[in-house]
């Protein structure tokens, strides 16, 4: 035995530039999980591959550099375009901009001893029909993945767009910029953030030569970025929070299709039309609109984690869009679901359990190609949300939140259906209040959102 081997107890001891290939090999999900959590994160992925990705951010994130003295992350790296992630290094411009108490890193040169394990796609159930049995994530260069360190908090979040990472890297090192209030940020140190920004599957390093950080980090679309969403009128002044909706804001990603396509939609027509339902037990088919109607907007279903996307349905198997969330988010696999009693079989009974209240372990994504339905949530007050969806409506409903399915009075729907790695369709009925899924659910969105949520 070597000196190295025995030197650490378990091999997340090891630093990161001394894990090896086989080290990876052998992590448990349960390996990586125990220790994201005791790093402080709160929320650390079931997917295991997802989870060794967080576990390396977090450690590059938090091991100090060998090169940059005292331990200190990498400043931002602030380089023109480059031909090769080396020439990327740290800049006057960008240290005279960060304040001590800011520390944002972008890890761009070292190797990483890592590479994604790949994810074989699974045939579906047999109701479905796999239509995109490749695994998308591994190889491209903009799946990304930022953590934050914040608060004492880690946050790894997937499928940041660079826009996105720039705008909170702009943030972050203008510290004026965000709106701290002393009831919830603490002290200067205690509100240390830093950030990293990374190529998920990239086995070479963190970033692809490709995407080096531009000097202009106060361009003008960071600044209108940042700009608009005060203006949209986000009133909450938790930093937590407002980095996370910047993260997060897939609503943004419609915008910029609708901008192109102006014409084919009305500013009322984009967003999706969710409501409070009322109590009656009539058909589930029908609205269950409130009298007066109660509608819920999107930020409000953003807050219990909801998110939406608007795309177009009609050349979804070559739309960009479609293709850029699903590599962000690394939604590897794919398949489509036609829910009427001609092509579902066991209709009867599969509606029936769509719309008897449950949870997953994982997120549910669904595209709505064709049709339309209803998504019913569970808010904080455990009243339902009704989510209409119709053709070109993507949600995302977070792991552990009650839910159900029901086809409108249109009765048909056609929807994609999307999952990170093997796809695992099992439902858990309410009530599930002990499912680890359902307690991180609870719990992230008590720290997250707990206060915004009362100055509503
Ligand atoms: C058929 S998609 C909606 C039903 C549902 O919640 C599920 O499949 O888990
Ligand atoms: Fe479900
Ligand atoms: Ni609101």
């Amino acid at each position: 035995m070597n000196a190295t081997t025995t030197s650490f107890r378990s091999i997340l001891e090891k630093p990161l530039n001394q894990l090896t290939e086989d080290d990876i090999s052998q992590l448990t999900r349960e390996d990586c999980r125990k220790y994201l959590k005791e790093k402080g994160m709160r929320r650390p992925s079931w997917n295991k591959s997802q989870a060794i990705q967080q576990v390396i951010s977090l450690k590059a994130l938090l091991e100090p550099n060998d090169d940059s003295g005292a331990g200190a992350l990498r400043r931002i790296v602030v380089s023109p375009h480059t031909t090769t992630p080396r020439a990327a290094s740290n800049s006057a411009g960008s240290a005279k901009e960060a304040s001590a108490d800011v520390q944002v890193s972008v890890s761009a040169d070292e190797p990483v001893p890592y590479q994604k394990p790949v994810q074989e796609d699974r045939p579906a159930d047999a109701d479905t029909k796999a239509i995109s049995p490749r695994n998308q994530c591994t190889t491209d260069a903009s799946v990304r993945q930022m953590t934050i360190f914040y608060c004492g908090k880690v946050n790894v979040y997937d499928g940041v767009p660079p826009d996105k990472a720039r705008a909170i890297m702009h943030l972050a090192a203008r510290p004026n910029h965000l709106p701290l209030d002393n009831q919830f940020g603490g002290t200067a140190a205690h509100r240390s953030l830093r950030c990293q920004f990374q190529t998920a599957g990239d086995k070479d390093g963190f970033l692809p030569p490709s995407a080096t950080f531009s000097q202009a980090m106060q361009t003008e679309k960071i600044g209108e970025y940042t700009q608009q969403y005060w203006e949209k009128g986000n009133s909450t002044r938790d930093p937590d929070i407002v980095l996370r909706s910047i993260l997060e804001e897939p609503f943004v990603i419609s915008k910029s299709f609708t901008q192109q396509n102006a014409e084919l939609e009305s500013e009322s027509a984009m967003a999706v039309e969710a409501w409070f339902m009322d109590e009656s037990d009539e058909d589930p088919r029908l609205p269950h609109h409130r009298k007066p109607e109660e509608l819920v907007p999107l930020d409000h279903l953003a807050e219990l984690g909801v998110l939406y996307w608007r795309l177009n349905p009609k050349d979804y198997e070559n739309d960009q869009q479609l293709r850029s969330i699903r590599e962000t988010r690394g939604y590897n696999y794919m398949d489509l679901l036609d829910i009427c009693p001609e092509k579902l079989e066991n209709y009867e009974e599969k509606l029936k359990n769509f719309y008897t209240e449950h949870i997953h372990a994982d997120e549910e994504i669904r595209y709505c190609l064709e049709g339309s339905g209803y998504f019913d949530v569970r808010d904080k007050n455990d009243r339902w949300i009704r989510i209409w969806i119709k053709a070109g409506d993507l949600i995302i409903l977070p792991a552990g939140i009650y839910h159900r399915f029901t086809l409108d009075t249109s009765n048909y729907v056609k929807l994609m259906r999307l999952f990170m790695g093997e796809p695992v369709w099992i439902s858990y009925n309410r009530p599930q209040e002990d499912h680890p899924a359902r307690k991180e659910y609870i719990e992230s969105f008590t720290k997250k959102v707990g206060v915004a949520l009362e100055a509503h």
